[in-house]
């Protein structure tokens, strides 16, 4: 027996079709069975009347930490260095598995309110956070944040750590979980794991999440260390390839965008975060002129505040504006590609999601623009969800053809229990330091 959704009315933005014509969609249990001018209403089980809504794939946030949301705001105006040694280590010190659960519950709470359907992880605890997935009906790549600081014996159980979670997560929900390796990053990753990595991840045919190029410290500490720059390095050891998504991404060399281009290697842009931290600015424009990959992820809740993928989408392109001085970069269209079929490409999920196609996952949310920031209708629909839009306006959340939220309300999670949950969570974190 199918479960099937009929969607009606609906203004659907799509890659190739930036056009505001009505039409009708259908859900056959987790897929899309069809896109039409009008389909039959007989024999569904629910029609929704996307009447004024903007239909878009379900978001896709390639760059998180989902249970940090514990720390928002607990260590504001702070550099990456101090941010993460002086206050964020200590903290995640006390962390265990039940503080993680209800910390990615919490994120998967706002993921799904704000239209992100997908995201991919870099965290402890990840079974943990597997389950908040598998409770919450969401989608994602998870990874274990790998470091070993040169220590072989720690080396050898974090990527045990690892390889346990692909055992036991990866296919997991319905196969709405993958597993990836996270070496954290090349300053915290020796170079011994991260071969180890590349050497694993091509037998178990895994992705690879890591942190790279984020402030200038880690280039000069590269060059003083190496002689190289962290991209130049990690292609010397032979790591790179198309399966790697590269976070942050922000100090590159001319010669590293030709590295980057050349291994089809994907970015996560993540610029609120680089600003906050006062990073610096990612060339994305260059990178996109050069067609590389270029997603977008939030990173963690204590260095955004927040996981917003609109507001984050807004935030690159005005920041590519802005550092170009040219208001021609970063378009609306091109933003809107970042957050749903550059994101497939870079998770290797461009054959199920990132697109509203025949065939593909029900993962897909609806806007409102019966909302006082999106009226008068905008002669483009993807500038009203970049510009003028941000995730509160997102109405609908339907991922693998579950509605996850319907009118703004959740259909499948407590959010007041799980506030309360949160609050309590960080409170003992606190304490304990
Ligand atoms: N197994 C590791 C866990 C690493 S999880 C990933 C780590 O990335 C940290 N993190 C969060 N945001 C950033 C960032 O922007 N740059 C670098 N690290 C970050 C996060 O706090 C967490 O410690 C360990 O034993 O420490
Ligand atoms: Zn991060």
């Amino acid at each position: 027996m199918n479960n099937t959704i009929l969607i009606k009315n609906a203004l659907i933005l799509n890659l190739n079709n930036f056009e505001n014509k009505k039409q009708s969609l259908l859900i056959k249990d987790d897929l899309i069975a069809e896109i039409a001018e009008t389909i039959d209403e007989g024999n569904v089980d629910k029609i929704i009347d996307a009447e004024g809504k903007i239909l878009l794939p379900g978001l896709i946030n390639t760059h998180t930490h989902l249970s940090m949301t514990l720390f928002r705001g607990l260590a504001d105006d702070l550099s990456l260095d101090s941010w993460l040694n002086d206050h964020i280590w200590p903290m995640e010190a006390n962390l265990n598995g039940d503080y993680c659960y209800i910390g990615a519950l919490l994120g998967a709470v706002e993921l799904i309110k704000s239209g992100t359907t997908t995201f991919s992880d870099m965290y402890f605890y990840m079974e943990d956070v597997a389950r908040a997935v598998e409770d919450a009906g969401i989608r994602a790549v998870l990874s274990y944040g790998m470091i070993d600081f040169g220590d072989a014996e720690r080396r050898e159980a974090e990527i045990e750590e690892n390889l346990q979670l692909f055992k036991s997560c990866n296919g997991m929900a319905d196969g709405r979980i993958k597993v990836f390796f996270g070496p954290h990053s090349p300053y915290t990753a020796s170079e011994d794991l991260l071969i180890k990595v590349r050497e694993l991840a091509d037998e178990y045919n895994m992705g690879i999440h890591i942190h790279v190029s984020e402030t200038e410290k880690e280039i000069n500490d590269s060059l003083d260390e190496r002689g190289l720059r962290p991209f130049e390095y990690l292609e010397k050891i032979g790591f790179l390839g198309p399966d790697v998504v590269a976070a942050h991404c922000v100090w590159l060399s001319d010669e590293e965008i030709e590295i980057i281009k050349k291994h089809d290697v994907k970015v996560s842009h993540n610029p609120c975060s680089n600003m906050k931290l006062a990073s610096g600015i990612a060339p994305v424009s260059k990178l996109i002129e050069n067609d590389i990959c270029v997603s977008i992820g939030t990173d963690g809740a204590s260095s955004n505040n927040n996981l917003d993928l609109i507001e984050e989408l807004k935030t690159a392109s005005l920041l590519q504006k802005v550092s170009t001085l040219d208001p021609k970069v970063l378009t609306s269209d091109e933003a809107i590609t970042m957050a749903t079929i550059k994101g497939a490409e870079a998770l290797g999920l461009e054959n199920e999601i990132g697109s509203i196609e025949v065939g593909k996952k029900a993962d897909i949310i609806l806007i409102d623009t019966n909302s006082a920031n999106m009226v008068p209708d905008s002669s483009s629909l993807s500038s009203n969800v970049i510009y003028s839009a941000n995730g509160s306006n997102v109405d609908t959340t339907i991922c693998n053809g579950k509605i996850l939220m319907e009118n703004k309300k959740l259909t499948v999670l407590d959010e007041q229990e799980i506030y309360d949950k949160a609050r309590k969570a960080i409170k003992e974190l606190k304490e304990a330091i």
